[in-house]
């Protein structure tokens, strides 16, 4: 494990009203403890998941689009509004690593066509563009990632069929071993969030807390779907309030 601590620099805040500070997890952060080499970041739809991974990832010096540090080129002009408000405590600090943002993959894709040399040593010997979306990511995860490293991942589910996330899984399982990597990673993957021995922690309700597996709306809501789905869908689709 590398990055131990992230700490909200709550006195440099200038307004809660104002994003990202506005964001209710955010709002209420004070500081995250990070145990183990894998922490899931689990949450609804707009609530703060995004906004913190990219900060960290500014902080280690990555691209925001998403990239390492030697990965230098712009689509996501704005930067992070979060990352200077932030400070990482690193034992011992790493500088290798890689933010993959399953939204702007494709431009990285046409970034390493225009600046790959090596023909595509750490992709798999092909282009990224040349591979399906699934591929390619797998692609990154199998050949880029490797020695130690810290890895922020946003869904990284977004293009991987069930089969696929459960070698991605193995793909973790084998990099964090021998504790050589780890990974912070925003999911709603209820196969994702599986990993055993992983913190999960959940940005609901206004707060960062830490919580079980089978405790999240992923894990309950898939479970109770896939064993009621006549009546789960009857009650959805019903009229009735
Ligand atoms: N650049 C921005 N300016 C203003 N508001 C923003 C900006 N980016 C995100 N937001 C808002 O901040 C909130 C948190 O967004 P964020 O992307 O961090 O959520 P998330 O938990 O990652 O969601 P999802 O699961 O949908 O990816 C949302 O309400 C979003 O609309």
């Amino acid at each position: 494990m590398f990055l131990k601590r992230i700490t909200l620099l709550q006195n440099n805040i200038p307004s809660y009203y104002q994003y990202p500070f506005s964001i209710p997890s955010i709002k209420s952060m004070n500081e995250i403890i990070l145990k183990k080499n894998v922490t899931f970041f689990v949450g609804e739809n707009g609530s703060g998941k995004s906004t913190l991974l990219e900060a960290i990832a500014e902080k280690c010096g990555f691209n925001t689009a998403g990239g390492g540090r030697n990965n230098s080129y712009e689509v996501h002009a704005s930067g992070s509004s979060l990352g200077e408000y932030i400070r990482l405590s690193w034992m011992p600090k790493v500088t290798n690593g890689f933010f993959l943002r399953a939204e702007s993959f494709y431009h990285f894709a046409s970034h390493l066509d225009e600046v790959d040399d090596t023909g595509f040593r750490d992709y798999g010997g092909v282009s990224l563009h040349e591979q399906s979306h699934g591929e390619s990511f797998l692609s990154l995860f199998i050949n880029r990632f490797q020695g130690e490293a810290i890895y922020l991942l946003d869904e990284p589910e977004a293009a991987l069929s069930p089969q696929r996330q459960l070698s991605f899984m193995r793909i973790i399982h084998d990099l964090t071993q021998n504790d050589e990597a780890q990974f912070i990673i925003a999911t709603h993957s209820p196969i994702l969030l599986g990993f055993p021995d992983a913190t999960i922690l959940s940005f609901d309700n206004g707060e960062i807390t830490e919580i079980g597996y089978e405790d999240t709306d992923h894990y309950q809501i898939t479970k109770y779907f896939l064993q009621h789905r006549e009546r789960f869908l009857a009650e959805i689709f019903s009229d009735e309030e």
